[in-house]
Protein backbone atom coordinates (compact mmCIF):
# COMPACT_ATOMS: atom_id res chain seq x y z
CA UNK A 1 0.00 0.00 0.00
CA UNK A 2 1.07 3.43 -0.93
CA UNK A 3 1.43 6.46 1.53
CA UNK A 4 -1.68 7.36 0.06
CA UNK A 5 -3.48 4.32 -0.04
CA UNK A 6 -3.13 4.49 3.95
CA UNK A 7 -4.03 7.99 4.31
CA UNK A 8 -7.13 7.49 2.41
CA UNK A 9 -8.00 3.85 4.09
CA UNK A 10 -7.66 5.77 7.82
CA UNK A 11 -9.46 8.50 6.72
CA UNK A 12 -12.67 6.40 5.96
CA UNK A 13 -12.28 4.84 9.39
CA UNK A 14 -12.07 8.36 10.86
CA UNK A 15 -15.17 10.07 9.29
CA UNK A 16 -17.36 7.24 9.94
CA UNK A 17 -16.29 7.99 13.71
CA UNK A 18 -17.07 12.00 13.51
CA UNK A 19 -20.41 11.25 11.73
CA UNK A 20 -21.14 8.92 15.08
CA UNK A 21 -19.86 12.18 17.13
CA UNK A 22 -21.02 14.87 15.33
CA UNK A 23 -24.49 14.54 13.70
CA UNK A 24 -25.21 17.00 10.49
CA UNK A 25 -27.63 18.54 11.92
CA UNK A 26 -25.06 19.82 14.58
CA UNK A 27 -22.73 20.85 12.04
CA UNK A 28 -25.53 22.79 10.35
CA UNK A 29 -26.23 24.89 13.71
CA UNK A 30 -23.00 26.52 13.46
CA UNK A 31 -22.90 30.40 13.35
CA UNK A 32 -19.90 30.45 10.45
CA UNK A 33 -22.97 28.49 8.39
CA UNK A 34 -24.60 31.10 6.75
CA UNK A 35 -21.67 33.29 6.18
CA UNK A 36 -20.86 34.40 3.15
CA UNK A 37 -17.59 32.68 1.51
CA UNK A 38 -15.69 34.87 -0.48
CA UNK A 39 -14.15 33.38 -3.58
CA UNK A 40 -10.25 32.45 -3.90
CA UNK A 41 -10.81 31.93 -7.53
CA UNK A 42 -11.89 35.32 -7.85
CA UNK A 43 -8.94 36.79 -5.46
CA UNK A 44 -6.67 35.09 -7.67
CA UNK A 45 -7.79 36.80 -10.83
CA UNK A 46 -7.97 39.77 -9.50
CA UNK A 47 -3.99 39.66 -7.88
CA UNK A 48 -1.10 40.17 -9.57
CA UNK A 49 0.77 37.91 -7.23
CA UNK A 50 -1.43 34.79 -6.61
CA UNK A 51 -0.19 33.56 -3.59
CA UNK A 52 -1.71 30.98 -1.35
CA UNK A 53 0.01 30.33 2.05
CA UNK A 54 -0.18 27.32 3.76
CA UNK A 55 -0.21 26.30 7.44
CA UNK A 56 1.65 22.77 7.68
CA UNK A 57 3.13 21.83 11.02
CA UNK A 58 4.62 18.37 9.19
CA UNK A 59 4.13 16.13 6.26
CA UNK A 60 5.01 12.41 5.57
CA UNK A 61 7.42 13.62 3.30
CA UNK A 62 9.45 15.96 5.39
CA UNK A 63 8.42 14.95 9.03
CA UNK A 64 8.82 17.99 11.58
CA UNK A 65 8.47 21.45 9.50
CA UNK A 66 7.45 23.64 12.42
CA UNK A 67 5.72 22.72 15.61
CA UNK A 68 6.50 26.09 17.28
CA UNK A 69 3.46 28.35 15.70
CA UNK A 70 0.48 30.03 16.71
CA UNK A 71 -2.14 29.00 13.67
CA UNK A 72 -3.88 32.40 14.45
CA UNK A 73 -0.36 34.59 14.20
CA UNK A 74 0.25 32.84 11.15
CA UNK A 75 -3.06 33.25 9.53
CA UNK A 76 -2.72 36.81 10.46
CA UNK A 77 0.61 37.25 9.06
CA UNK A 78 -0.46 35.67 5.90
CA UNK A 79 -3.65 38.40 5.47
CA UNK A 80 -1.40 41.47 6.16
CA UNK A 81 1.08 39.51 3.54
CA UNK A 82 -1.11 40.25 1.12
CA UNK A 83 -1.92 36.32 0.22
CA UNK A 84 -4.89 36.20 -2.14
CA UNK A 85 -5.91 33.21 0.49
CA UNK A 86 -4.91 30.62 3.23
CA UNK A 87 -4.23 26.79 3.10
CA UNK A 88 -5.29 25.38 6.68
CA UNK A 89 -4.04 21.23 6.96
CA UNK A 90 -7.03 19.79 9.22
CA UNK A 91 -5.53 16.11 9.04
CA UNK A 92 -4.08 15.18 12.20
CA UNK A 93 -2.25 12.16 11.90
CA UNK A 94 0.25 12.19 8.93
CA UNK A 95 -0.33 16.71 8.71
CA UNK A 96 -0.22 17.53 12.93
CA UNK A 97 -3.21 19.81 11.65
CA UNK A 98 -7.38 19.87 13.00
CA UNK A 99 -10.47 21.48 12.36
CA UNK A 100 -9.46 23.71 15.08
CA UNK A 101 -6.56 25.15 12.90
CA UNK A 102 -9.24 26.15 10.63
CA UNK A 103 -11.37 27.51 13.45
CA UNK A 104 -8.92 29.58 15.05
CA UNK A 105 -7.46 30.66 11.12
CA UNK A 106 -11.28 32.01 10.79
CA UNK A 107 -11.02 34.12 14.22
CA UNK A 108 -8.18 35.71 13.25
CA UNK A 109 -8.70 36.47 9.30
CA UNK A 110 -11.34 37.20 6.87
CA UNK A 111 -9.56 36.37 3.63
CA UNK A 112 -10.68 32.79 2.24
CA UNK A 113 -9.92 29.61 3.79
CA UNK A 114 -9.21 26.39 2.06
CA UNK A 115 -9.41 23.23 4.23
CA UNK A 116 -6.44 21.03 2.99
CA UNK A 117 -8.08 17.12 3.60
CA UNK A 118 -8.64 14.28 2.13
CA UNK A 119 -11.86 14.80 1.20
CA UNK A 120 -14.25 11.40 0.36
CA UNK A 121 -17.54 12.43 2.06
CA UNK A 122 -20.06 15.14 1.99
CA UNK A 123 -19.78 15.18 5.79
CA UNK A 124 -16.38 16.74 5.05
CA UNK A 125 -17.82 19.59 2.97
CA UNK A 126 -20.00 20.50 6.00
CA UNK A 127 -17.72 20.37 8.51
CA UNK A 128 -14.87 22.60 6.29
CA UNK A 129 -18.16 25.21 6.03
CA UNK A 130 -19.07 24.68 10.11
CA UNK A 131 -15.45 25.52 11.00
CA UNK A 132 -15.35 28.68 8.54
CA UNK A 133 -13.75 27.31 5.56
CA UNK A 134 -14.51 29.08 2.22
CA UNK A 135 -12.64 26.55 -0.61
CA UNK A 136 -12.30 22.68 -0.29
CA UNK A 137 -10.04 20.79 -2.10
CA UNK A 138 -10.71 17.61 -4.16
CA UNK A 139 -7.54 15.33 -5.17
CA UNK A 140 -8.30 13.45 -8.13
CA UNK A 141 -5.51 10.69 -7.78
CA UNK A 142 -7.89 9.30 -4.84
CA UNK A 143 -11.18 10.09 -6.43
CA UNK A 144 -13.83 8.90 -9.27
CA UNK A 145 -14.76 11.10 -12.15
CA UNK A 146 -18.90 10.77 -10.11
CA UNK A 147 -17.55 11.21 -6.89
CA UNK A 148 -15.73 14.42 -7.93
CA UNK A 149 -18.99 15.28 -9.52
CA UNK A 150 -21.26 14.85 -6.49
CA UNK A 151 -18.81 15.94 -4.12
CA UNK A 152 -17.95 19.34 -6.12
CA UNK A 153 -21.49 20.25 -6.81
CA UNK A 154 -22.40 19.48 -3.37
CA UNK A 155 -19.66 22.19 -2.16
CA UNK A 156 -21.07 24.66 -4.60
CA UNK A 157 -24.51 24.41 -3.30
CA UNK A 158 -22.80 25.37 0.31
CA UNK A 159 -21.45 28.30 -1.75
CA UNK A 160 -17.65 27.26 -1.82
CA UNK A 161 -15.11 27.19 -4.24
CA UNK A 162 -13.08 23.89 -5.26
CA UNK A 163 -10.06 23.24 -6.37
CA UNK A 164 -9.16 20.44 -8.05
CA UNK A 165 -6.15 18.78 -7.92
CA UNK A 166 -4.09 16.76 -10.14
CA UNK A 167 -1.02 15.30 -10.65
CA UNK A 168 -1.23 13.63 -14.71
CA UNK A 169 -3.08 13.86 -17.56
CA UNK A 170 -5.59 11.26 -16.98
CA UNK A 171 -6.32 12.62 -13.70
CA UNK A 172 -6.79 16.17 -15.31
CA UNK A 173 -9.13 14.49 -18.49
CA UNK A 174 -11.52 12.62 -15.99
CA UNK A 175 -12.30 15.92 -13.57
CA UNK A 176 -12.95 18.62 -15.73
CA UNK A 177 -16.62 19.44 -15.24
CA UNK A 178 -18.11 23.07 -14.72
CA UNK A 179 -18.49 22.75 -10.70
CA UNK A 180 -14.91 23.16 -10.15
CA UNK A 181 -13.63 26.60 -9.57
CA UNK A 182 -9.61 26.32 -9.91
CA UNK A 183 -7.47 23.18 -11.22
CA UNK A 184 -4.16 22.57 -9.27
CA UNK A 185 -0.86 21.07 -10.61
CA UNK A 186 0.44 19.53 -7.82
CA UNK A 187 4.10 19.36 -8.27
CA UNK A 188 4.50 16.76 -6.10
CA UNK A 189 3.73 13.26 -6.49
CA UNK A 190 1.86 11.86 -3.52
CA UNK A 191 2.76 8.39 -3.81
CA UNK A 192 6.33 9.38 -4.18
CA UNK A 193 7.32 12.10 -2.95
CA UNK A 194 8.89 13.60 -6.11
CA UNK A 195 8.78 16.90 -6.64
CA UNK A 196 9.14 18.94 -10.39
CA UNK A 197 7.54 21.97 -11.53
CA UNK A 198 7.93 20.63 -15.08
CA UNK A 199 4.54 18.89 -14.19
CA UNK A 200 2.82 22.23 -14.06
CA UNK A 201 4.27 23.18 -17.54
CA UNK A 202 3.36 19.91 -19.32
CA UNK A 203 0.45 19.85 -17.90
CA UNK A 204 -0.79 23.58 -18.49
CA UNK A 205 -1.90 23.76 -21.96
CA UNK A 206 -4.64 20.78 -21.02
CA UNK A 207 -5.97 23.09 -18.55
CA UNK A 208 -9.43 24.79 -20.00
CA UNK A 209 -8.92 28.91 -19.88
CA UNK A 210 -12.25 29.12 -17.93
CA UNK A 211 -10.30 27.52 -14.80
CA UNK A 212 -8.00 29.29 -12.95
CA UNK A 213 -4.40 27.30 -12.83
CA UNK A 214 -2.85 27.12 -9.61
CA UNK A 215 0.60 25.40 -9.52
CA UNK A 216 1.07 23.69 -5.94
CA UNK A 217 3.64 22.18 -3.91
CA UNK A 218 7.56 22.40 -4.15
CA UNK A 219 8.05 26.62 -4.70
CA UNK A 220 10.28 28.31 -2.89
CA UNK A 221 11.36 30.68 -5.13
CA UNK A 222 10.73 34.18 -7.14
CA UNK A 223 11.98 32.74 -9.99
CA UNK A 224 9.67 29.59 -9.76
CA UNK A 225 7.19 31.70 -10.18
CA UNK A 226 8.41 33.91 -12.74
CA UNK A 227 9.29 30.04 -14.69
CA UNK A 228 5.16 29.42 -13.97
CA UNK A 229 3.89 32.30 -15.17
CA UNK A 230 4.01 32.14 -18.88
CA UNK A 231 2.38 28.81 -18.74
CA UNK A 232 -0.47 30.56 -16.99
CA UNK A 233 -0.77 29.71 -13.84
CA UNK A 234 -2.13 32.52 -11.27
CA UNK A 235 -2.36 30.76 -8.42
CA UNK A 236 0.50 29.36 -6.23
CA UNK A 237 0.27 27.19 -3.45
CA UNK A 238 3.46 27.69 -0.45
CA UNK A 239 3.58 26.12 2.22
CA UNK A 240 7.14 24.74 3.67
CA UNK A 241 9.30 27.54 2.23
CA UNK A 242 6.93 30.27 4.38
CA UNK A 243 6.29 27.41 7.43
CA UNK A 244 9.91 26.38 8.01
CA UNK A 245 10.52 30.03 9.03
CA UNK A 246 10.22 31.56 12.49
CA UNK A 247 7.68 34.31 11.46
CA UNK A 248 5.99 32.67 8.17
CA UNK A 249 3.68 36.11 8.01
CA UNK A 250 7.14 38.10 7.34
CA UNK A 251 8.71 35.17 5.19
CA UNK A 252 5.49 35.99 3.01
CA UNK A 253 5.59 39.64 3.19
CA UNK A 254 9.17 39.22 1.80
CA UNK A 255 7.95 36.98 -1.05
CA UNK A 256 5.29 38.90 -1.95
CA UNK A 257 7.07 42.33 -1.99
CA UNK A 258 9.59 40.55 -4.34
CA UNK A 259 7.02 39.89 -6.75
CA UNK A 260 5.73 42.89 -7.26
O1 LIG B 1 5.00 22.70 1.29
P1 LIG B 1 4.94 22.87 -0.19
O2 LIG B 1 5.94 22.03 -0.94
O3 LIG B 1 5.04 24.33 -0.58
O4 LIG B 1 3.51 22.34 -0.66
C1 LIG B 1 2.30 22.96 -0.27
C2 LIG B 1 1.08 22.15 -0.75
O5 LIG B 1 1.06 22.21 -2.15
C3 LIG B 1 1.14 20.71 -0.27
O6 LIG B 1 1.12 20.73 1.12
C4 LIG B 1 -0.01 19.84 -0.81
C5 LIG B 1 -0.49 19.85 -2.07
N1 LIG B 1 -1.50 18.96 -2.21
C6 LIG B 1 -1.68 18.34 -1.03
C7 LIG B 1 -2.63 17.37 -0.67
C8 LIG B 1 -2.63 16.95 0.63
C9 LIG B 1 -1.71 17.43 1.56
C10 LIG B 1 -0.77 18.40 1.20
C11 LIG B 1 -0.75 18.87 -0.09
Amino acid sequence: MNILDKIISDKRKEVALRKQLIPVSQLEQSVLFDRKSPSLAQALRDSDTGIIAEHKRRSPSKQVINHNLNVQDVATGYESAGACGMSVLTDGKYFGGSLDDLLLARAASNFPLLRKEFMIDEYQILEAKAYGADVILLIAAVLSQSEIRSLSEFAKTLGMDVLLEVHNLEELQKSIMPSLDMLGVNNRNLKTFEVSLDISKNLSAEIPDEFVKVSESGISTIEAIKELRPFGYQGYLIGENFMKTDDPGASATEFIHKLR
